[in-house]
């Protein structure tokens, strides 16, 4: 069975709900702490949402230290698919495994609210069960979602693909371009704000629109559609 490792850092909030979404996909979910300096095989890493190390100094910049993402950023140069949400969209970014940052929202709320996107790159291992422009409701809940990066950064985001979603029906943070994931240039490393865990299953989420994150990386890990 495909293993996805989800790691914990301290203040991280959505690894059990990551957990489910995973093993819900039909993959074995696999805890990973921030401490450690073992990856335990797995075949691809989620970093969860949350409030690592208490968004201190800027959401995202204490995680960047702990232990295990040296491995992480070796992982990702192996070419290991990496997903971070929310928090650890963040964090991918202030480790420099994706350009840009996230920064306070501009109306300086947090905010919680189920949000439409249109998937634009389905061609990831973390996109590809999503049919191409397909709009899908995703909830979103934090306080630095919005995404900033150099005018140059953001024109070759656009002209390579890989902004991977995009607010529609409304920008909630601020966001520039209206961007709510992107991908690094290899596709693999996907950041996205919007919580896909959280859209499993209609009965506790607003949709299952999320659950195609999980199911792609697992035919990404099957090689199904490869
Ligand atoms: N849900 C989350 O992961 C929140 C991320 C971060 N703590 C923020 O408020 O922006």
């Amino acid at each position: 069975m495909a293993r996805i490792g989800i790691v914990t850092f301290p203040g991280s909030l959505d690894e059990q709900d990551c957990a489910r979404a995973v093993r819900r996909a039909g993959a074995e979910a696999v805890a990973l702490w921030h401490g450690d300096h073992d990856l335990h095989n797995v075949e691809a890493i989620i970093l969860p949402g949350g409030f690592s190390y208490g968004d201190a100094l800027r959401c995202g910049a204490i995680a960047k230290f702990s232990p295990v993402m040296g491995e992480v950023i070796d992982a990702a140069k192996r070419g290991v698919p990496i997903l971070g949400i929310c928090n650890g969209f963040q964090i991918l970014c202030e480790a420099h495994l994706l350009p840009g940052v996230l920064t306070r929202n501009a109306h300086l709320h947090y905010r919680t609210k189920d949000q439409s996107l249109r998937m634009e790159n389905t061609t990831t291992p973390w996109t590809s069960a999503y049919a191409p422009n397909a709009e899908v409701v995703i909830p979103v809940k934090h306080g630095e979602g919005r995404y900033v990066a150099d005018e140059p950064v953001l024109d070759a985001l656009e002209s390579e693909g890989r902004v991977i979603a995009r607010y529609v029906g409304g920008n909630p943070n601020g966001s520039a371009r209206d961007i709510a994931g992107i991908t690094d240039a290899t596709g693999r490393i996907v950041g996205l704000m919007p919580h896909p865990e959280h859209a499993i299953d209609p009965l506790t989420g607003p949709t299952d629109d999320g659950l195609g994150f999980f199911t792609s990386a697992l035919n990404a890990l099957s090689g199904v559609g490869a």
